[in-house]
């Protein structure tokens, strides 16, 4: 079986003064079409690192990248310069962290999407231009007048979803967002992320949603892959009920969401800090702040994992007699 994409074994060292640091380790994740995967985890642990190799967009001056990412069957590492850029907007689009304020302010709506869509097809008339721009404007529920503005005259709201639409502009069928709705107030949150659930289905599309808010993210996504000091924790269908078993990360994550209970939010946070990438512990990596750990924890590797579903913890592998979907690929 291709999954739209695929991620296998994605390593990320970045180059730094005082040698190399693994930002991303032993990544391993697929995502179906129309399927939408949440990757979440405390700032710092990866999360746009993972996009941005996804994307094959970290220079290999800054960053070495092992692994494989696979877009539609295609090895994107493989891929000469020139097929690259065919690949990126056609196959696979990102909506980056911020990038509501990457709109060009001397750029008027229109000539963002005119713009890009001559970089891919300098033949196309101006006329079907338009067309295609109003299409995706109304989309994202725009009203296609907008293609008319400049981004300054905007809400924050209007320029996220022109930032969406453009990202869709050559039909990707993956599409990775990286905190699209975190600068915005929740009731606009909430509209876009119905819009994107909405555009997701209606296209197939498969998504990866990062964002550090569990919360958000479970009401959103058909699965979400825990991330911690860049290793995947979890990977769990189980996205919204904490009766089922899960990494004592995940467990942290869930309740550190805030909450409303009547008419009270509580927040619960997860004591302690996320460790040192440069000086992880060659057990698990989430050792010093579990409160479940054991002693074994501390020294022992996590156990590899792939699979459309797994946790990765000592813990989880002695209390469960059937493991569900852990291991085997699916094929
Ligand atoms: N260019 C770089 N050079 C060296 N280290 C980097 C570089 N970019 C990121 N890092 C480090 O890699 C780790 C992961 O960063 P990343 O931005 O991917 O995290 P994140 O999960 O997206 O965080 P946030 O929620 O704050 O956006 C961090 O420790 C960060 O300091
Ligand atoms: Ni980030």
């Amino acid at each position: 079986m291709t999954y739209p994409l695929e991620l296998q074994q994605l390593r990320v060292f970045y180059r730094t003064r005082d040698g190399e640091v693994a930002a991303l380790r032993n990544v391993s994740l697929s995502i179906n079409a129309g399927e939408i995967v949440g990757l979440v985890g405390e700032s710092g642990s990866g999360k746009s690192t993972l996009g941005l190799a996804v994307m094959r967009l970290l220079k290999p001056s800054a960053a070495r990248v092992t692994g494989s990412v696979h877009v539609g069957g295609q090895d994107l590492y493989s891929l000469t310069d020139d097929a690259l850029r065919l690949t990126r907007w056609r196959h696979i689009a990102m909506v980056f962290q911020s990038s509501m304020n990457a709109l060009n302010p001397v750029l008027s709506v229109e000539s963002h999407f005119r713009d890009t869509f001559l970089a891919h097809d300098p033949t196309m008339r101006k006329s079907a231009i338009q067309t295609k721009t109003a299409e995706l404007l109304e989309l994202v529920r725009l009203n296609p007048a907008v293609a008319h503005n400049y981004p300054h005259e905007l809400s924050g709201g209007m320029r996220q979803r022109v930032v969406i639409a453009l990202a869709l502009a050559l039909n990707p069928s993956v599409l990775i967002l990286d905190e699209p709705t975190t600068a915005l107030d929740v009731v606009v949150q909430r509209a876009i992320l119905d819009q994107i659930r909405h555009i997701q289905q209606q296209r197939r599309l498969a998504v990866l949603f990062i964002t550090h808010d569990f919360m958000l993210v479970s009401s959103l996504a058909d699965r979400i892959a825990v991330l911690y000091a860049g290793e995947l924790m979890e990977v769990t269908a189980e996205v919204t009920g904490d009766t089922a078993l899960h990494h004592p990360y995940t467990k942290g994550l869930m309740r550190a969401a805030p909450r409303l209970l009547g008419t009270r939010v509580t927040i619960e946070s997860i004591p302690g800090e996320p460790p040192d990438m440069r000086t992880l512990p060659p057990g698990c990596p989430f050792y010093d702040r579990c409160s479940q750990r054991l002693p074994r924890c501390q020294k022992t590797p996590l156990p590899p994992r792939t699979g459309e579903t797994f946790i990765r913890c000592h813990l989880v592998d002695d209390s469960i007699t059937v493991h569900h979907d852990i291991g085997g690929d699916p094929s």
